[in-house]
Formats: C-alpha cells, structure tokens, sequence
C-alpha cells in the first residue's frame, strides 16, 4: 500500500487552511506535506485549490439546495472541491469515490460519507448550462463594501466576473516584442506586454533558458514605463523582489539598486537577473532604515493587500483583512516619505501597488501632497496608456474589467511625481 498521500487530500487540507485559518497558498504548498507528491501531483493539488477558491460562490449556489444544513467546515470544503472537479471535467466515478475515501479517512468525516457520496451523486445530474448560470463568487465582507463604494456595485459584479476567468499568461520581453510574438505565437498588448492565450509549463516555453522574457501581467509592467527612458539612470527600486520591475529597469538601460526586506524573495530576484543575463546591486534591508545616498528615481511598489491579483491568486480574500489594510496604509505613508531621503532634486518617484483599494492608491497621493509641498504629479505618458485611466490626482487607474475582449488585467494603481527638492539640510 502507498504512503504518498493523494493529491486531492493535500489540497482539502491545504483549502481548509486557507479557509479556515487565513493562510496563504504560497505558504501552504511550502508544508513538506507538498513535498510528498510528484511535480504533477503538486501542480494537480494547486490547481484543485485554486479553481476551488475561484467558484466557490457558485459551487456555494448549487450544493446549498441540496444540504439541509452546512456541514463541517471540511466536509463542506470537500463537497465544494469535488463538485467543481465534476462541472470542471473530472470523471464522475473517480471523483465521487475518492470524495468519499476521503471522508473515511478522518475519524470526524467518517461518519458523513453516506452525505458526501449521495450530494455528490446529485451534483453529477447538474448540467454545463445551470452550473455556467449560476453566481460569481463574491468578495468578502471587509473588501466588498468598500469597492462598491469607490467603484459602484456595478463594477464590483464586473471585477467579479474578471476574477472567475482564469487570468492569460503575459510576459515582459527584453527587446524585440514582435518576433517573441511571433515565435511563442502570442499577441503584442497595446502596452507593449506579449500575451498568451495557452497556459502550460512556463519553463518549456522558448525564451525561457535563454532569458529574453519574464512572466510579468501588463498592468504590472505599466509603472516601470511611466518613467520614459531611464538609460543610464541611477534607480533606487524598493520593494523590488521577485524583481519583474527590476528587470524592466536594467533591460532599458537603467543602473539599478533592488532592495527588499525579505532574503528568500531576493534570492529568488538574483535567480531571475541570472536567467535574464541583467544586473542589479541588491540590498537586503528594511526600507525605513535604508540610507544608500541619492538617487535621479525612486520607484516604490508598495507592499499592499493585492487585491488587484484576486483573478490570479484567489486565495487573498481569505487571507487578507481590514486590519491588515489599515496597517498596510500606515506603512505605505511612511515609505512614501522616506523616498524623500533617496531622491536627488527634480528626481523622479514612481509610486504603485497592485490594489483595487483608493485608500492605498488614490488617496496616499492625495496624502502626500497635502502633508508635503515636496512633491508635484507630473502627466502619466507611456505606450497604450488610454486617457481613461488618468484618475483626478493625476494617476493611473487599472481595474480588472478593463480589457476584457482581451483577458482582462491585474488592478493596479501608479503615480509619477517629481521632487521638488525639499528643505535644504541645516
Ligand atoms: C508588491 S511586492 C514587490 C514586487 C516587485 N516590485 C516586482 O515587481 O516583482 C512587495 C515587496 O515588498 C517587500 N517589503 C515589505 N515590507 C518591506 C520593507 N519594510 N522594506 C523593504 N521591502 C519590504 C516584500 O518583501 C515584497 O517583496
């Protein structure tokens, strides 16, 4: 008998960690649980999480009618997981009876699997049309009241139909766009990312040894352009790891500081300028006791709640909270502030964070400029920018129900200002 465990019990732990106690996947899938399974088997058990968190609501809608109360959180959870691997494809049988032998296993799930075999026999009998028809997963309470407010209801539906479409692949390339297009047979975005349409192993793609590309989503590639061309400038990136704009910056010519609090996300910036053939110094320290001199351009991608990655990494809303956001925006003030200590005279800050919250984008410029006179917002300009994403403060506005013809994009905020030079040293 085997003692790997399958790849679909890992992932019912792994959902009930996450929906039960606010662990991120990412944190999960380090467990040396994970390290049981094959490559395959790892990849199954994330993919199982992940279109779990992504339907929820719907699977939520479906299984609902049929229980006459809510099980156990992890019954519940195996229920959900299972009837998305039926209306995802799975094959009926499989999934039915490994539900089941899933629920056996546990001394406290053990007695419902007369409840898990006869729901999910119901839920094969639903049909493509009743399962397409049925609700988006809605975000959380904390999160969900505060966009409809910045954004409308409206658009909330919008960003929550964007969220339950699994994001396309998009890559920044070091130079030539179009024959990369060409060769990995994708298209080059008004921005200037290559977006394709076919998921798969990243790694066997061509490009990917050699170092010409790296996976990076278009919004996120939007603030590095903002600051026009940036050959032979001293950049100062802060929050800088894994280092997609890092690498921006050092393709286009630029002399680049990275620096990240974190040791483990700047290995793996080193590994990325390594495949990439770029370089960067690299500095392990906490922004806010930074001191590296002076700077022509800081850019600060901001640690936030990334709400703006929901579509690809579904398991934030469980993960994040309003007291994370409010802790989140005090930091981001603070280090918004220090860029003050790195900026040469009419230096250029580019501030962003891949949120859908104003507080953590709008709203911290309007902050600063009403804290300080240092600063000035300059006119957002770069290839693809539309005009209607310039917000009133002068920034950029990036939503996840923009572009959906063609697939859509991560939600982010940035802003270009200049220093103005602030008080003269006493
Ligand atoms: C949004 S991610 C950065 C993504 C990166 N700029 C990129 O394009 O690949 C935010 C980063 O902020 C870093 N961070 C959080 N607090 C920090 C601090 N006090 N000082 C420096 N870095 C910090 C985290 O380790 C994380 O890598």
């Amino acid at each position: 008998m085997s003692h790997t465990p399958s790849p679909r019990l890992v992932a019912l732990d792994g959902l009930s960690q996450i929906i039960g106690e606010g662990r991120m996947l990412s944190d999960v899938t380090s467990d040396t649980i994970w390290q049981a399974l094959s490559p395959a088997e790892r990849a199954t058990a994330q993919r199982l999480i992940t279109e779990t968190l992504r339907y929820l609501g719907r699977a939520d809608h479906i299984l609902t009618p049929n229980l006459q109360r809510q099980p156990p959180l992890r019954v519940m959870n195996l229920l959900r997981m299972a009837t998305i691997e039926l209306m995802t494809g799975g094959a009926a049988h499989g999934v039915v009876n490994e539900a089941v032998k899933i629920a056996g296993r546990n001394k406290k799930t053990a007695p419902m699997k007369g409840l898990v075999n006869a729901v999910l026999r119901k839920m094969t009998q639903i049909g493509d049309e009743d399962w397409a028809k049925a609700p988006d997963t809605k975000l959380p309470g904390w999160l969900r009241p505060r966009l409809a407010k910045a954004w409308s209801k409206a658009a909330v539906a919008r960003f929550e139909r964007a969220h339950a479409v699994p994001p396309p692949l998009d890559l920044s390339v070091k130079s030539d766009a179009a024959g990369w297009a060409a060769k990995l047979n994708a298209d080059v975005l008004p921005t200037g990312s290559l977006r394709l349409a076919a998921r798969g192993q990243v790694s066997s793609l061509p490009g990917y040894d050699t170092g010409d590309w790296w996976v990076q989503d278009a919004a996120a590639a939007l603030p590095v352009k903002l600051l026009g061309d940036v050959t032979g400038k001293r950049i100062l990136d802060i929050c800088a790891a894994p280092g997609g704009k890092t690498m921006q910056l050092a393709a286009a010519g630029a002399d680049v500081t990275a620096l990240d609090i974190s040791e483990s996300r700047m290995a793996r910036l080193s590994e990325n300028l390594e495949r990439t053939q770029l370089k960067a110094n690299t500095v392990v320290a906490d922004a806010l006791d930074y001191s590296g001199g002076r700077f022509d351009a800081v850019l600060l991608d901001a640690p936030c709640t990334a709400t703006g990655t929901i579509r690809r990494h579904p398991d934030l809303p469980y993960v994040k909270n309003q007291t994370g956001l409010d802790s989140l925006v005090s930091l981001q003030r603070e280090m918004l502030v220090r860029t003050k200590d790195h900026l040469e005279p009419n230096g250029l800050l580019v501030y962003c964070t891949c949120s859908l919250l104003r507080e953590e984008g709008e709203d911290q410029i309007k902050w600063l400029l009403s804290a300080s006179d240092d600063f000035e917002v300059l006119p957002p300009s770069a290839p693809g920018l539309d005009p209607d994403w310039i917000s009133a403060e002068g920034g950029v506005r990036l939503r996840p129900d923009y572009w959906p013809e063609t697939g859509g994009m991560d939600g982010f905020y940035m802003a270009l200002l200049r220093f103005k030079g602030g008080t003269p040293p006493s």
